[in-house]
């Protein structure tokens, strides 16, 4: 098997902003916190040439920012990122200029990933018809609504023959006929034995999709494997945490908190 990509002991650290966070954390953690905050810690994990891995676990447990990490959009804070391979990220509001138009965006993505004009130029009206945006292709990307920006988004990406593709959320915007669509295209790059990872809010479309799963859990790994042996587990831990009473679900977000601003160890 070759190797895609390999995670080793990866950590994302933030710094605390003077925001709304830091007086939840005032009210959750009234004594002391540390002033950062890991969004991911300790990840490690090798996909092989071909996966097709979907990212689970509750809202904020470092699914995007594992994404942008993959995709080379943010470093991590220590550990080691190995990619072998083109990687693009398909994301809600991500890897797009605002201030240019979406013909300019398209322009700038290429370049910046080494293509000549002259292939520009030939992929520029493939990528504009897949994006299907009409006459806003030639407006600046701030005036699109994020249905269009996932539109736009998504054709380069597609467009440009990545070896590796991540998506981030960016199905979940935008009309069914276009969903449809990018899943002919993600399928087509599953077929083709491509790497991608996906993150979806629908466990249905993860459960078709993805042939394995790596569940985060407040920026750590709980499991990774088969998708047909972690999706239940998960969806057991849902249901457990749903049926929490109000006092167990805060004891299981301090616990998490505490652990994230590096407080507790396990
Ligand atoms: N730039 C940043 N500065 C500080 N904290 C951040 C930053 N980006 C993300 N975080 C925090 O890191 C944690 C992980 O966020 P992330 O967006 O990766 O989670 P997620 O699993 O994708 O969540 P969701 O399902 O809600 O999209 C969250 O607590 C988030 O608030």
């Amino acid at each position: 098997m070759e190797h895609s990509v390999v995670l080793n002991n990866i950590t994302k650290k933030y710094k605390m902003y003077d925001g709304n966070k830091e007086k939840l954390l005032d009210i959750l953690l009234p004594k002391s916190y540390g002033e950062d905050f890991y969004a991911l810690q300790n990840v490690s994990f090798t996909a092989e040439k071909g996966d097709v891995v979907g990212f689970i676990g509750v809202n904020g447990s470092g699914k995007s920012t594992l994404s942008n990490i993959l995709a080379g959009i943010i470093p991590p804070t220590t550990g080691e990122v190995t990619i072998n391979g083109k990687t693009a990220l398909i994301a809600v509001n991500s890897g797009l200029n605002n201030q240019l138009t979406g013909r300019e965006n398209i322009e700038l993505k290429c370049l910046m990933l080494g293509f000549s004009k002259a292939q520009i130029k030939e992929l520029e009206p493939e990528i504009i018809d897949f994006a299907d945006i009409g006459k806003f292709i030639d407006q600046p990307v701030k005036s699109y609504s994020s249905g269009m920006k996932s539109r736009l988004g998504f054709a380069i990406s597609v467009n440009i023959d990545p070896d590796i593709l991540v998506i981030d959320e960016a199905l979940s915007v935008g009309d069914q006929t276009f969903a449809d669509k990018c899943l002919d295209k993600m399928n087509e790059f599953k077929a083709k034995g491509k790497t991608i990872f996906f993150i979806s809010h629908s466990i249905g479309q993860m459960n078709r999709f993805c042939e394995k799963a790596l569940w985060l859990e407040y920026g750590e790994v709980r499991e990774f494997g088969p998708i047909k042996e972690v999706m239940p587990k998960y969806q057991a831990f849902l249901k457990e945490y749903k049926a929490m009473s109000a006092s167990e679900k805060r004891a299981f977000k301090e616990k998490a908190m505490k652990k994230q601003a590096g407080l507790v160890t396990n």
